[in-house]
């Protein structure tokens, strides 16, 4: 089977000051796959993903969309061409929820079917007329989501999007995302903190530690690792399923 590469990083580095952010970052995403991004705070995961959609721009190197050189293009095309989910959603509170959703064809795109992508996402159609203050943070985000998608992406970047939410809202909107992945044939990138997050929705999970990346492999490599960044990563959602499970069995934890 061949695959085609939807985003190539190309020796990206990215230095603030004397920092080295992003260090010399090569790597291909296969075009359908679902990659979640790990590592601690500020090993500069934010920075490599918005490299993608051109909100930061590299000191060398090169990203790749679709083979085409992002740095070539128009920026706001690009960045109209891939959808973003973040944290603080960022709805405006002063448009209607449809209006939120269709915020990209006000830009000059196909008007979206704005009660489908609300369905697509897990919302109810009728939300589509109320104001985003008056819906969850879960809701919330599905908005986010639904306006991400809005102009038929076929890359998704999410960086850490289910941050703010409780355990099982993440949980559902986390499975809502992947199915969506899966419907959509997108390539999605998705930046968390969570490793037990990434092993459980990704198929291929990077690890990344002070700009560079340090451990790529599929979940089930990730959970078998017996040494390295990986394993510590994996050693904390491994223990807790462990000490779950012991609980269940009546045993002490
Ligand atoms: N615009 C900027 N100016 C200066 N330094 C920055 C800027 N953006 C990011 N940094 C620094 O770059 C480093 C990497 O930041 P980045 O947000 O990419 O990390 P991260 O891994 O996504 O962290 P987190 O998980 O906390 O979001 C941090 O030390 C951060 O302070």
């Amino acid at each position: 089977m061949t695959t085609t590469t939807a985003i190539a990083f190309e020796g990206v580095t990215k230095r603030y000051g004397d920092a080295t952010v992003v260090d010399a970052v090569t790597l291909d995403i296969a075009e359908g796959s679902f990659v979640a991004l790990v590592g601690t705070s500020g090993s500069g995961k934010s920075t490599l993903l918005k490299m993608v959609n051109r909100l930061v721009e590299p000191d060398a190197g090169a990203v790749r969309v679709a083979g085409a050189a992002v740095a070539g293009g128009d920026a706001p095309a690009l960045r109209r061409s891939i959808g973003y989910v973040f944290q603080n959603v960022g709805l405006f509170p002063h448009l209607s929820v449809a209006d939120n959703i269709a915020i990209r064809a006000r830009l000059g795109e196909g008007v979206p079917d704005v009660g489908a992508l609300l369905t697509q996402v897990g919302l109810e159609p009728d939300v589509a007329g109320r104001s985003p203050r008056a819906l969850s943070g879960g809701q919330q985000q599905r908005v986010g989501i639904a306006r991400a998608l809005a102009g038929d992406a076929k890359i998704l970047l999410m960086d850490e999007p289910f941050g703010a939410l409780d355990p099982v809202t993440r949980e559902r909107i986390g499975q809502t995302v992947r199915d969506l992945h899966v419907a959509r044939g997108l390539t999605t990138i998705m930046v968390t903190h969570d490793m037990g997050e990434a092993l459980l929705l990704a198929d291929r999970v990077l690890v990344m530690v002070a700009g560079r990346i340090v451990a790529d492999a599929t979940p089930a490599e990730m959970l078998r690792a017996e040494d390295g960044p990986a394993a510590a990563l994996v050693a904390v959602p491994r223990g807790q399923a462990a000490r779950m499970q012991a609980l269940a069995d009546g045993g002490a934890a």
